[in-house]
């Protein structure tokens, strides 16, 4: 039998441009944007000899060194779902729970919604990964692509060494996977990743997959603008995801299936209104002159509950600048971004002084002044749980003034025995997709 052709999908990475820790009670939402730099999944089958049985799944990332991943999978019973246990490679093990983790949800989900259930044995499959340059911040060679031959780069290291930019790397993967292994495995009737339909399935399962892979439940943010791309995002109920059981344990297969499909996801995702003036460009810098701080959320959540009444008054207030600054950049108010911008930084760090958290540390916020007086540059605020690690900016959308922060921050790092670096990702308002395979020349095997 010929085989089918390659299924290609990409998710794009995530920024906050406002709504940070307040989008983990339901009560707030968060202005997300998706990002230009994409997750590319391409799903193949891998073409056995005759009479030759495989039940194997390889998952490969070529940019890495040693790093490709190969799993067997069996049903289990009592409905334990697919059982999926990673093979050996030579001498070495090395794991990667958010592919593990992600396989074992969707193959189970494939497997009990599949009209063909002779595809309960479901044939073996090659997975590449092919990740925009900008979530790893190593230097790299450029081995390009016969379409774009500045795409994805040769890193110099495994994966698991590799420093990330923070881009959310790990939902967009979780996202294209997912969506690469159900378009590959069902019927376009049962998943098709361009309708609502199969977006909703898809958000459910890769939010779910992605939240037992790392072992906690986030806002979700990260998913959801990997699957619907830029977006105003109130969260789901943590409950949802109760009481699961296991992969492989009883009743995990059923308790899936009903999960994609139950009624009790309550997250909300509006793209109304939710973009950037004509001729700006939200951008990010990679900035690395100091430590990261570890348990920020949990230091923030603590402070709420012992300054109840105080903390509520920065977040109710807090809210609305976010809401006002979404509601000015949809209506191309440019002028209007650095107020808007300042008062919503001015409350944050409120919050971080309250809390003893640098949420936007002072060594930030003399970053953000600085790169404000440079031409072209609106205003720029700390993304995400925040630290040390990186600035979102709202700057002009041409070459000069991309030349002029470029040019700014290098100067900057070094004068602050540190690097920061502006990122070539931009925000981007589309989510998942699939791609045609032009993109992966020279990639796939
Ligand atoms: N190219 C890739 N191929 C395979 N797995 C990847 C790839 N990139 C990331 N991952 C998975 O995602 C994990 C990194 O996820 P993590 O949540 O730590 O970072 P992130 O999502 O990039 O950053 P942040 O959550 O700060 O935005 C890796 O350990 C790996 O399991
Ligand atoms: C603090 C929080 O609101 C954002 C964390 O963002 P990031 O992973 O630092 O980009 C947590 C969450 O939304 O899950």
């Amino acid at each position: 039998m010929p085989a089918s052709a390659p299924t290609a999908v990409s998710a794009p990475g995530k920024v906050f441009l406002a709504g940070g820790y307040l989008v983990l009670d339901r009560e707030y939402t968060a202005l997300v944007f998706g990002l230009s730099a994409r997750v590319n999944v391409i799903a193949q089958e891998i073409q056995t000899s005759q009479g030759v049985q495989l039940q194997e799944i390889v998952v490969a990332s070529p940019q890495f060194l040693d790093s490709q991943w190969r799993y067997g999978y069996h049903l289990t019973p009592e409905q334990g779902g697919m059982l999926v246990t990673q093979l050996h490679v030579g001498a070495k093990i090395n794991a990667n729970p958010f592919v593990e983790t992600t396989l074992s949800y969707v193959l189970t989900y494939i497997a009990s919604v599949s009209p063909n259930k002779s595809a309960l044995s479901l044939d073996p499959a090659r997975l590449t990964v092919l990740a925009d340059n900008d979530y790893y911040s190593q230097p790299h060679s450029m081995t390009g692509t016969e379409k774009n031959p500045t795409r994805f780069a040769k890193f110099p290291t495994p994966l698991k060494d590799a420093n990330k930019t923070g881009l959310g790397s790990s939902a967009a993967l979780v996202t294209a996977l997912t969506a690469a292994l159900l378009s590959h495995y069902l019927p376009t009737s049962v998943f098709d990743v361009s309708t609502e339909e199969g977006k909703r399935i898809l958000h459910n399962l890769a939010q779910a997959a992605h939240c037992a892979a790392q072992g906690k439940v986030g806002s979700g943010f990260d998913i959801a603008a990997a699957v619907y791309g830029s977006c105003r995002y109130r969260r789901f109920s943590p409950s949802i995801l109760k009481n699961l059981p296991e992969p492989g344990t009883a009743g995990f297969a059923p308790a899936v299936t009903k999960l994609v499909e139950s009624a009790a996801w309550d997250y909300e995702i509006s793209k109304e209104g939710v973009t950037l003036p004509p001729g700006v460009a939200l951008r990010m810098c990679d900035v690395d002159c100091g430590s990261q701080t570890v348990g920020m959320v949990k230091k923030v959540l603590a402070w709420r509950e012992q300054d109840v009444a105080g903390s509520k008054k920065i977040w109710d207030t807090l809210q609305e600048r976010n809401v006002t600054l979404g509601r000015l950049l949809a209506e191309g108010k440019t002028k209007d971004i650095v107020p808007a911008v300042d008062a919503i930084r001015e409350l944050i760090r409120a919050m971080g002084t309250e809390s003893g958290v640098p949420i936007e540390p002072e060594s930030q916020t003399v970053l953000l002044d600085a790169l404000k007086d440079v031409e072209g540059v609106y205003n720029g605020v700390v993304p995400g749980a925040g630290g040390f690690d990186a600035v979102a900016l709202l700057m002009q959308d041409d070459a000069a003034t991309e030349t002029r922060v470029k040019e700014y921050v290098k100067a900057w790092g070094k004068d602050h025995n540190g690097t920061v670096r502006l990122l070539d990702v931009k925000g981007e308002m589309e989510g998942v997709r699939r791609e045609g395979l032009k993109e992966y020349g020279g990639w796939l095997t």
